[in-house]
């Protein structure tokens, strides 16, 4: 994507053997998501507000100032080019730096779009849509978070005035955690326990003011600030995590978000026929972008990886000639390449995540509620699945850059310190396994009620095969069959949920079984995801895909992603007996051959991803390849550098080495 000096890296680009324009498009979505990207990532790339290569080096204060800045320009920027929506969210994801206004819109708004009456969303959207009012999504306590029942912040009901006294009662009760809040937001969704005549009808959300429109203060009764510093020094720092206290702050009846339950003037609570399930739709949304979200940092960092391992070379020099290239080692392949694959299975599963969520949504607005289950099972299992996968890679891709990988101008520390949180926030990587693992229990209890599994869960549906078919398998180039490599997963996947099924039935108490198999249960609950992704993939490459090699080269990814999983489970194919040890061998077998192929076309597969030197901020990864000169020349701009002798020298280091001097006399 850039232009400019010599391509260290053009004769690996020649030795690709497909259209990689025609793959940006896939990477993409389509032509038209790409041609928005492309242009909005350049507008960033070459406004020098939103340069980013200072950031470690501000002080906190800094930092956030520094922050708000480009979010105030960025907001006039697309105020001032008239950006849609679409163009505006590029915007801020290319400007790569989180801040308030991801909360703002990623969550505020859609809490009020999802759980907002009409009448309350056009009173609040228009104001937060010109960002009139600026608000954060409060869920988290100090004392709970993953047990969103046990929040104990309330809301009572007062009805001598028409209004809600928000209140926390306990220290453990303060608000902790919400991004935008510690000193951003002038709003909150804030979530509470409703108490009315004195009964309690558990977590809703309320829209609070917290700070004043005119002067920023927090507003009486209020007591809010930030919760201080995160892992890492610049990373996710640029955010104002908060702590938020109410002393019986009172607002208006109607602002508690009332699309699932109503109070009336005269204290009636009322539930609509929405299913209470639905105050937790926010959390289904987020989820969905995170998995979106994670093909984004995964493919940061693959890129990186990919492009840096093409220039290293370390060992193997014949005759005077070039060292290898750190990338032709079959173990750096078979460490970089599933990452590659993944970064790709990632983007498709997020593209179908999408895709239904969009259906669920307008289900939901058609009163259809049947598919809300599906949802959140996809939802908590696919966000748990893709950040445990990509936090994980990120630190192997630095691994995979030696020692310069530890530099922060490799980009990858900062990228795993902001990326990390992403397995903990909306819902911890555990306990959303765990909700998947109930999902599949409820599905495999009603296998021969005759309830069919749909969704997901489909494959359920052939269960009697599935619990004792074989694998056909027989030679290497039986694992390169879609539908081969996809019964053994969705065999794979069953029998660990019957398995697990058929433990519960043991115990007398089914929570007491849940808790006991709990380790068990998330494990089917993986096998269960991994399958989604594998299906998910094998469904994209059904579809029509244009342009020289590209669906070649999407084949022989996915196979990739599908045997890679399948050696690094092996223990779980195995001992479910749904494949022997002969052909777990023939699959890797397949898996090494597979990796010679990847080989030539590594470098255009992750120029598919279209990244500007300015997004991938990575000194390693650069388009051109120009390593060493870079490397070399930032050195020097370190401010430790400023001076020759460094600042300290006369105090603390002249002093130790004048004493080892006389000490060396004596
Ligand atoms: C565009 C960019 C967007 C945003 C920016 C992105 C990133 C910014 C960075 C950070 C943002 C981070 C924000 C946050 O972290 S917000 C806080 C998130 N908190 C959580 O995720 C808490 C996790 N806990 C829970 O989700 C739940 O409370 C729980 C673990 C699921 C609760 O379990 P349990 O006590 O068993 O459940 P109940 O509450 O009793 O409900 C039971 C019943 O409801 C079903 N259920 C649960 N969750 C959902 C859901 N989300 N949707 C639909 N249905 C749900 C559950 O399956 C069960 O159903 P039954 O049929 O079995 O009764
Ligand atoms: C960077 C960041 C941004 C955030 N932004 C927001 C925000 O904007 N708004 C907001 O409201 N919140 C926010 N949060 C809070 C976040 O949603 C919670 O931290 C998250 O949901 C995890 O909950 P917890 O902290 O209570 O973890 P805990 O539940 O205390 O988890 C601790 C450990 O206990 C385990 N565990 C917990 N319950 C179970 C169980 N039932 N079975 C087995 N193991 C279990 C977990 O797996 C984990 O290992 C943010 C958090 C972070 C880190």
């Amino acid at each position: 994507m850039e232009g400019g000096g010599v391509d260290h890296l053009a004769e690996e680009r020649q030795k690709s053997r497909f259209d990689v324009d025609e793959m940006k498009i896939v990477w993409a979505g389509s032509r038209h998501a790409f041609e928005v990207s492309d242009r909005v990532a350049r507008l960033v790339a070459s406004d020098p507000a939103f340069r980013k290569d200072n950031r470690n080096l501000l002080s906190r204060k800094e930092l956030f100032k520094n922050t708000l800045r480009k979010a105030a320009y960025a907001w006039k920027r697309i105020m001032e080019l008239r950006l849609t929506e679409e163009e505006a969210a590029k915007l801020r994801f290319f400007i790569d730096e989180p801040a308030y206004t991801d909360l703002h819109w990623g969550m505020f708004v859609p809490a009020i779009k999802g759980q907002g009456t009409e009448e309350q969303q056009q009173k609040w959207l228009p104001l937060a849509y010109k960002m009139q009012i600026i608000g954060c999504y409060a869920q988290t306590e100090l004392g709970h978070g993953s047990n969103v029942q046990g929040l104990e912040t309330t809301a009572t009901f007062d009805p001598q005035t028409d209004e809600f006294i928000i209140n926390s009662p306990t220290l453990t009760s303060s608000k902790w955690w919400p991004g935008g809040l510690g000193k951003v937001s002038t709003h909150a969704v804030a979530y509470a326990r409703l108490i009315v005549n004195g009964q309690d009808h558990g977590v809703h959300g309320f829209i609070v003011q917290l700070r004043s429109l005119d002067d920023h203060m927090p507003l009486p009764g209020i007591t809010v600030g930030d919760i201080g510093m995160k892992f890492g020094s610049g990373a996710y720092n640029t955010m104002d995590n908060g702590v938020l206290r109410f002393d019986h702050v009172r607002i208006p009846r109607n602002q508690m978000l009332m699309r699932v339950l109503q109070v009336t003037r005269e204290g009636k609570v009322v539930q609509s026929d929405v299913p209470r399930q639905l105050i937790y739709g926010t959390m289904v949304y987020v989820r969905q972008t995170i998995v979106s979200d994670a093909s984004s940092a995964l493919s940061r960092a693959v890129c990186i990886a990919t492009r840096y391992s093409a220039v290293r070379r370390q060992f193997g020099s014949q005759k005077g000639g070039p060292e290898t290239q750190v990338i032709d080692y079959k173990t750096q392949q078979s460490r970089l390449f599933p990452l590659l694959a993944s970064a790709y299975a990632f983007r498709f599963v997020g593209e179908w995540l999408k895709w239904l969520y969009t259906d669920v949504t307008q289900r939901l607005q058609a009163n259809d509620f049947s598919t809300l289950p599906e949802a959140h099972a996809c939802t908590a299992g696919l966000k748990s699945l893709t950040t445990s996968a990509t936090a994980d890679a990120i630190e192997e891709c630095r691994k995979l850059c030696g020692g310069h990988g530890y530099l922060t101008s490799s980009g990858l520390p900062e990228l795993f310190a902001v990326y990390i949180p992403a397995c903990t926030y909306e819902g911890d990587n555990t306990v959303l396994l765990l909700q998947v693992a109930r999902f599949l229990m409820k599905t495999v209890s009603q296998l021969g009620s005759g309830k069919q599994p749909v969704g997901s869960t489909a494959y359920m549906s052939r269960a009697e095969h599935l619990m004792q078919c074989r694998c056909s398998a027989q030679r290497v180039e039986d694992w390169l069959k879609p539908d081969v490599v996809l019964e053994a997963f969705e065999a794979r996947a069953l029998r660990m949920s019957v398995a697990c099924a058929q433990n519960l039935s043991k115990f007398s108490n089914p929570e007491e079984g849940f808790a006991e198999l709990s380790a068990d249960l998330a494990e089917a609950a993986i096998a269960h995801c991994q399958l989604i992704v594998v299906s998910k993939f094998v469904e994209k490459l059904q579809q029509d895909i244009p342009g020289q090699g590209v669906k070649q080269q999407l084949q022989t990814l996915c196979f990739v992603y599908s045997l890679h999983l399948l050696h690094k489970h092996q223990g779980d194919f195995l001992s479910t007996g749904c494949i022997t040890p002969k052909q777990a061998s023939l699959a890797n077998e397949q898996l090494r051959s597979l990796y010679s192929q990847v080989r030539p076309n590594a470098i255009a597969l992750v120029d598919a991803f279209n990244y500007t030197d300015h997004y991938l901020g990575s000194v390693l990864g650069r388009y051109d390849g120009n390593v060493y000169p870079t490397l070399y020349e930032d050195a020097w701009k370190d401010p430790l550098n400023d001076s020759v002798v460094p600042d300290g020298y006369h105090e603390y280091l002249r002093p130790v080495l004048k004493q080892q001097l006389r000490n060396a006399r004596l």
